[in-house]
């Protein structure tokens, strides 16, 4: 299953990408093959992807010997954990597998209905679970921001926004970041994003309602993902933003996210979890 490193007596982690030849997928195969503590053990991608058959390596040039499929039991042989960036149905069926077979599951997709998130949370009590939409160190910071200027700024009338731009393939807005911003302040603040959230504006809309926190989503080009949380006062305003200009960052933070599921048992963890943050 897992070599050893000639090098060190701890076993190599076996880790199995789901989504293989997405951006994502491939950022992250490319990530494993540099880490000498990781051992790449299966590629698996949606039934009819053109790259089913062909090596996980091949973008690179490289010959990994770990061929990309779409059969779930392949793709998870060997498998410790399995680090899954495609799209919720997709995301679902690969966890209920590995949580009959006690994979560890990191998740990246986004968009997930309230009732998927249930379903994660269940199969999370068989095997460890990561989810989180956004796996950047500096978002996951930004969070912690947005928790302190919440709380900050609960009293004087400040009206919060949220606005994401991404690049021109993103399906689901707003995106899973944007979300987990509004939950975050809407959490610090006591209350609920459902009863405060405006996801659409259009037309005659009447004046903005106290309270509400909006969203507002960009699509273009290649941008990698950009975040502003703008909390707007009287005679001031405050702009908190991150930026991703690479999608390495969303690799790094994957992968340790991986190293640190193959330490757990069962249950749901976050990106707080590996971090520190709680
Ligand atoms: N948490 C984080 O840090 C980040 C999260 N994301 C999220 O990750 C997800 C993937 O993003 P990205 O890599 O850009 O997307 P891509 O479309 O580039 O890649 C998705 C991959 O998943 C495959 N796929 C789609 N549907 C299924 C399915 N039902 N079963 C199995 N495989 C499937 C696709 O195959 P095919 O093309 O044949 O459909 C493709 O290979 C999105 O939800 C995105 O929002 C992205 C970046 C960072
Ligand atoms: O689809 C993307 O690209 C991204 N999706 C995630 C999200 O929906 O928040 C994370 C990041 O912003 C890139």
């Amino acid at each position: 299953m897992t070599a050893p490193l000639s090098s060190s007596t701890s076993p190599r982690i076996a880790v199995a990408i789901a989504g293989a030849s997405g951006r994502m997928g491939r950022m992250l195969i490319e990530a494993v093959l540099a880490s000498p503590d990781l051992q790449l053990s299966g590629a698996l991608d949606a039934p009819g992807n053109p790259s089913l058959g062909t090596d996980a390596g091949a973008f690179l040039g490289r010959n990994t010997g770990v061929q990309i499929t779409a059969e779930l039991g392949q793709g998870l042989q060997g498998a410790d954990v399995l680090i899954d960036f495609t799209r919720p149905e997709g995301t679902l069926a690969h966890l209920a597998l590995a949580a009959e077979r006690g994979v560890g599951v990191v998740i990246g997709t986004t968009g997930f209905s309230d009732a998927q998130k249930a379903q994660i949370r269940q199969l999370a009590d068989k095997t460890p679970v990561l989810l989180s939409p956004n796996m950047s160190v500096g978002v996951n910071v930004t969070f912690k921001l947005l928790e302190m200027a919440a709380k900050a700024l609960q009293e004087g009338g400040y009206d919060i926004e949220i606005v994401e731009a991404h690049h021109k393939h993103k399906v689901d807005a707003p995106s899973g970041t944007a979300l987990k911003m509004g939950e975050v302040i809407a959490e610090a603040q006591g209350t609920q994003l459902a009863d405060r959230a405006v996801y659409e504006r259009f037309g005659h809309t009447g004046a903005r309602v106290a309270n509400s926190i909006g969203f507002a989503s960009m699509r273009g080009g290649d941008i990698v993902g950009d975040h502003t949380v703008l909390f707007a006062g009287d005679g001031e305003r405050i702009e908190i933003s991150h930026k991703s200009s690479s999608r390495a960052g969303y690799a790094n933070g994957s992968l340790r996210a991986a190293r640190y599921l193959a330490r757990q048992k069962a249950g749901l963890f976050d990106m707080y979890d590996v971090l520190g943050l709680k």
